[in-house]
């Protein structure tokens, strides 16, 4: 990419969108277009050929999705694998038509079978049985992943997709229903803290292994490989390291300076048991992350502080 190049990001209000287009303001790059959901509903083919048309963006990051936690992917599945498949197939399309030279897609670790071993490498995909709780969002993500291998075989395109860990960081979701278990109990351990409650719920067991990217690594990543990976292949992006949500639970109560008690709710679920991504691939081509764990959850929870009240974004 060029510095005035013209690079759509779709998604960017988002916890990855955001981040990628704060690396690449960093990075110098001069020329990035968005819409919110509001100006641009991805899933309108319509709406979406007509921006393609009259913007001719020349790179892509596509970070637009429905996402969300364990328990919002279990109740609402239909959602999960109909707007994805919508919003994709509408970009990646529309980028076909109108000569986008470069588009990276976001899938996610949840592709891989549920029993896949572990470091989960690239070439464990489609070896297994996917985790119940995220099967349509996970096949809805592997179909992204082959539509754009099947475009560039076909229509010789340049098309990439990165495969993220667990990710975390500014602009990230604190719904309690619908987000990812680390801004969750960022939030859960807060509002016990202030409202001095003795006990904070975690879900599920706590046993289950995850392994978390801060966001503003995963936007370097991106940046990166949109730079420098030419693959058919998707690639890995994590940190290599996992720890249990218990652990992650024990962090979190320490950063935020809670006193109380953790209680695990088994009647939620735990999801896939360990989901650690082999990370050779891309150690192969330079790159590796920078943020500790211990080192992001503190400034995110910083950022929580600064931005987040009632669970929802306020400036100040
Ligand atoms: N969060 C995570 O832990 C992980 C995320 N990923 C992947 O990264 C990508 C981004 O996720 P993340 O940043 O966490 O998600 P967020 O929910 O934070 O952001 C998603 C963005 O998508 C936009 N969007 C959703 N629906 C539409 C639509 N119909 N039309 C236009 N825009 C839409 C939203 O725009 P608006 O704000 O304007 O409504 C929002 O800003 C996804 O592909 C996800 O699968 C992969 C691995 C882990
Ligand atoms: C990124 C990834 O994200 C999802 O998969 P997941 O990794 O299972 O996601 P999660 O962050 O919601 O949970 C991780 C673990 O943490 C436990 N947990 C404890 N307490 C809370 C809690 O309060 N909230 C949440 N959400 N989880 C909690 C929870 O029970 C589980 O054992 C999919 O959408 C999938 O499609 C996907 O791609």
């Amino acid at each position: 990419m060029d510095l005035d190049s013209k690079i759509y990001v779709a998604g960017h209000r988002g916890l990855v969108g955001s981040a990628i287009v704060r690396k690449l303001k960093e990075k110098g790059y001069t020329n990035i277009i968005y819409r919110t959901s509001k100006e641009l509903d991805l899933t309108d083919r319509t709406q979406v050929d007509q921006f393609f048309a009259e913007e001719k963006p020349e790179y892509v990051f596509m970070a637009a999705a429905k996402v969300g936690g364990i328990v919002a992917n279990n109740e609402y599945p239909a959602d999960f694998i109909r707007d994805n498949i919508m919003i994709q197939t509408n970009v990646i399309d529309a980028s076909y038509q109108n000569n986008v030279k470069k588009l990276l897609f976001l899938g996610s670790t949840c592709i891989y079978p549920k029993y896949a071993p572990q470091p989960m490498n690239e070439d464990s995909l489609l070896t297994g049985e996917l985790e119940p709780t995220n099967e349509p969002y996970a096949i809805a993500k592997i179909a992204g992943i082959k539509m754009c291998e099947a475009y560039n075989r076909q229509y010789g395109t340049n098309y990439i997709s990165v495969m993220p860990t667990n990710l975390y960081g500014p602009n990230d979701n604190f719904d309690l229903e619908t987000s990812h278990v680390l801004p969750a109990l960022i939030r859960k351990f807060h509002e016990a803290k202030i409202n001095s409650k003795h006990t904070v719920e975690v879900w599920g067991t706590g046993n289950p292994k995850r392994e978390f990217l801060h966001s503003y690594d995963l936007a370097d990543a991106t940046v990166y490989l949109m730079n420098h990976y030419e693959e058919n292949q998707f690639v890995n992006i994590g940190v290599g390291k996992d720890l249990p949500i218990k652990e992650l639970a024990e962090k979190i109560k320490s950063v935020v300076g809670y006193e109380g008690e953790i209680v695990f709710n088994t009647d939620k679920p735990d999801g896939t048991p360990r989901k650690l991504v082999d990370v050779t691939k891309l150690s192969n081509t330079g790159w590796e992350a920078s943020i500790s764990l211990d080192e992001g959850l503190k400034s995110t929870y910083d950022w929580f502080l600064n931005n987040i009240e009632n669970g929802t974004r306020v400036t100040k």
